[in-house]
């Protein structure tokens, strides 16, 4: 029986967050750190076989991190999102058909419903994988070097990707090991190698905090599953 493992790369250094520290590590709720209240989260929902998190091999702030619940911790980050990936996997030593799903540190917001939805699609349909997305509902627009706009793109076709993305173990590594060009997620890996990839709806609370001004919604969205006395962290 194949496991379901998690795997959380928070190697990065938050250059857009501009707060002199990697956000992973902000305190999000109730001194808790972003990375806390997403690893939390998960590991409340009961679906991980495993959970693993990947930071980088001089992080100075992940002993003082307080999980509720067992969490492998691999100090193998590397210089971009796709290689903490790969090394995690690497590290993980999994089943080459355990399914990983990988989920941004940086995305605290994520809910069960969602994960229920990927976890349904990998085990009822013929895909190698799944991914977390929203359609776009803006009127998208192609632009030149000049910012002056060249067309306007059909947007019935667009999503915005989200994390969690889950492939199996052994495609994914093989993946990310030949991706020819930089990828920002593991689903443009798994193109590359022509891999047949459901996109399963995400949550529009489920954001990826970059810049400063995304504190101010992920607070305010976790401060309300307090006052609903819904599960944080
Ligand atoms: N070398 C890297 C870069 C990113 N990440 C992780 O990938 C997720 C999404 O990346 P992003 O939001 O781009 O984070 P940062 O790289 O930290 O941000 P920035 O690009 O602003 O520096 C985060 O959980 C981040 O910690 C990682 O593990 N290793
Ligand atoms: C993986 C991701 O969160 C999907 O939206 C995103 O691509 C990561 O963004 P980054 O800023 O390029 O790390």
């Amino acid at each position: 029986m194949s496991k379901k493992i998690l795997l959380i790369p928070a190697a990065g250094v938050g250059e857009r967050m501009k707060i002199g520290y990697p956000k992973q590590y902000y305190p999000l709720f109730e001194n808790r750190t972003m990375l806390e209240v997403t690893v939390n989260r998960m590991l409340g929902m009961s679906i991980f076989d495993r959970v693993a998190v990947v930071v980088s091999e001089n992080d100075a702030y992940i002993d003082r991190c307080r999980f509720e619940g067992a969490v492998e911790i691999h100090r193998c980050g590397g210089d971009t999102r796709a290689q903490s990936v790969l090394n995690g996997l690497t590290a993980l030593h999994a089943e080459p058909d355990d399914w990983v799903f990988v989920h941004d540190a940086a995305r605290p917001c994520i809910d069960k419903e969602s994960i229920v939805r990927l976890v349904d699609t990998i085990e009822s349909e013929a895909v190698d994988g799944a991914i977390l997305a929203l359609p776009v509902t803006d009127t998208l627009k192609w632009v030149n070097d000049d910012a002056m706009i060249e067309k306007t793109i059909d947007r019935s076709r667009c999503f915005r990707a989200q994390t969690p993305q889950v492939f199996q173990a052994q495609a994914l590594l093989t993946a990310l090991q030949n991706a020819i060009e930089p990828v920002t997620d593991e689903a443009s890996a798994m193109e590359m190698q022509g891999a047949r990839i459901k996109v399963v709806e995400g949550s529009a609370f489920n954001i990826k905090v970059t810049y400063p001004e995304d504190l101010k919604w992920v607070r305010s969205y976790i401060n309300q599953l307090s006052l609903r006395k819904e599960s944080v962290q």
